[in-house]
């Protein structure tokens, strides 16, 4: 039966079948959830022994999909394995092919939205499942899930968030989650211990308008050219760019050039690391960032969270106090892989939501050896890469589904 997919498509295997995924446009702000979840489910179908679920848990146009391995001794925890259905949106114009024609280069790249971030975990976790099963024949010792959610791009509000916090996740009775994670430029794999939680700054400057020949004190640009921003170099400090600023006032050519605005607005993506302090960075926008005496106001939003149910910074273990951790670690070493050092990601992902529940959570994608292209023209991944990707997930699925120690249901300290 596991080769009715061949036999209908002899041409399938796991290259063509990542690059029809790529294809599947997912990108905000109107992604094809639907055509993704037929894709994938189409292909989990042809695996023998997987159940094949989706839920609606907000509105019919954002479906989750969620396939289960059924493991032998169903009471123990289970092990979870997370990706995104969506992608962040790509400037066609700005790319050297088309970002949803998963075009092969000669050197064996597939250039797509999503090759890196994060269609490629999606699919290796199922072809990995797929070997194991039907190659080895071998059968889990505890359940193993894959989630395919919507709306991580977008802050996950409506996807990971709704799904923690629903009866079928507790039913899951998940011990430990694998998400995704980041490339990595050298021959080590890279692994993520936390994430940064996302601010959004608004600071809007108001000011005396008058004559673009005049030079006054309190324009409006001027209280906003006094906002203190900085660059990050790594994930553990806080940073703060820039990504949007209005001003001016427009005209039929473009903008009036000789009157000082009023008003004028920027916008600040700020990321926190988990030990950052909420209320001193609060205190630090309100008094030197955009003080009330230069005319300045502001508004954050704060995009998730940065302690977990009983208060503490959302940071997985990874030392032995985390029996999970070294399962992990060592399946990666049987793969022939180098572990780097952990890191906190410096960008966000879903994970968030689950240690916020307490879960034990790791951030990573087999990805090595590439340039990091998430969120960027020319996202690619090499073909190699992938399809050695997919053997990592063989090692780590085996280790972890077949792990009998003594699940440990707090051990995110
Ligand atoms: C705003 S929540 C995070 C969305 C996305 N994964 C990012 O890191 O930018
Ligand atoms: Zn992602
Ligand atoms: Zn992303």
């Amino acid at each position: 039966k596991y080769n009715q997919e061949q036999e209908v498509n002899p041409e399938s295997n796991p290259l063509s079948r990542f690059r029809n995924y790529l294809r599947i446009n997912t990108a905000h702000p109107t992604p094809d959830y639907a055509a993704a979840v037929n894709y994938l489910t189409a292909f989990a179908a042809t695996i023998p022994t997987l159940q094949i679920r989706t839920l609606y848990l907000t509105t019919p146009d954002k479906p989750l999909l969620l396939v289960t391995w059924p493991g032998s001794n169903p009471t123990l925890p289970s092990v979870l394995f997370n990706s995104h259905l969506d992608s962040v949106p790509a400037e066609p114009s700005k790319w050297l092919h088309d970002p949803f024609a998963a075009h092969l280069s000669d050197d064996g790249k597939i250039y797509a939205r999503g090759a890196q971030d994060d269609k490629c975990i999606g699919l290796q976790y199922l072809e990995a499942i797929k070997e194991l099963k039907t190659k080895l024949d071998y059968t889990p010792l505890r359940t193993v899930h894959i989630s395919y959610v919507p709306e991580e791009e977008v802050g996950g509000f409506d996807g990971m968030a709704k799904f923690v916090e629903s009866k079928d996740f507790k039913e899951l009775n998940v011990g430990f989650v694998l998400d995704e994670g980041q490339t990595s430029v050298n021959d080590e794999f890279r692994v993520f211990y936390a994430d940064r939680s996302p601010w959004h700054l608004v600071i809007k400057a108001t000011g005396v308008p008058g004559h673009g020949s005049r030079m006054y004190d309190n324009s409006a640009m001027e209280n906003l050219m006094i906002i203190k921003a900085g660059l990050a170099a790594n994930s553990e400090v806080i940073s703060v760019n820039p990504v949007f600023l209005k001003a001016g006032i427009p005209s039929p050519t473009g903008f009036v050039m000789n009157m000082q605005p009023s008003e004028v607005e920027a916008g600040f993506d700020i990321r926190m690391p988990p030990m950052a302090d909420p209320d001193l960075m609060r205190r630090i926008i309100a008094e030197e960032w955009a003080p009330a005496w230069r005319n300045l106001t502001y508004e954050i939003t704060e995009k998730g969270p940065l302690r977990d149910y009983t208060g503490r910074p959302l940071m997985t273990a990874t030392n032995e106090s985390n029996p999970w951790w070294s399962v992990f670690r060592q399946a990666i070493e049987a793969a022939g892989g180098k572990l780097a050092k952990p890191e906190i990601l410096p960008s966000t992902t879903d994970a968030r939501f689950m240690r916020q529940l307490g879960l034990p959570t790791l951030g990573f994608s087999p990805m090595k050896n590439t340039p990091i292209l998430l969120h960027d023209h020319n996202e690619f991944l090499p073909e190699s890469v992938y399809l050695e990707g997919i053997k990592v997930y063989e090692h780590i699925i085996r280790s972890l589904s077949s792990f009998d120690g003594v699940p440990v249901s707090e051990t995110s300290k």
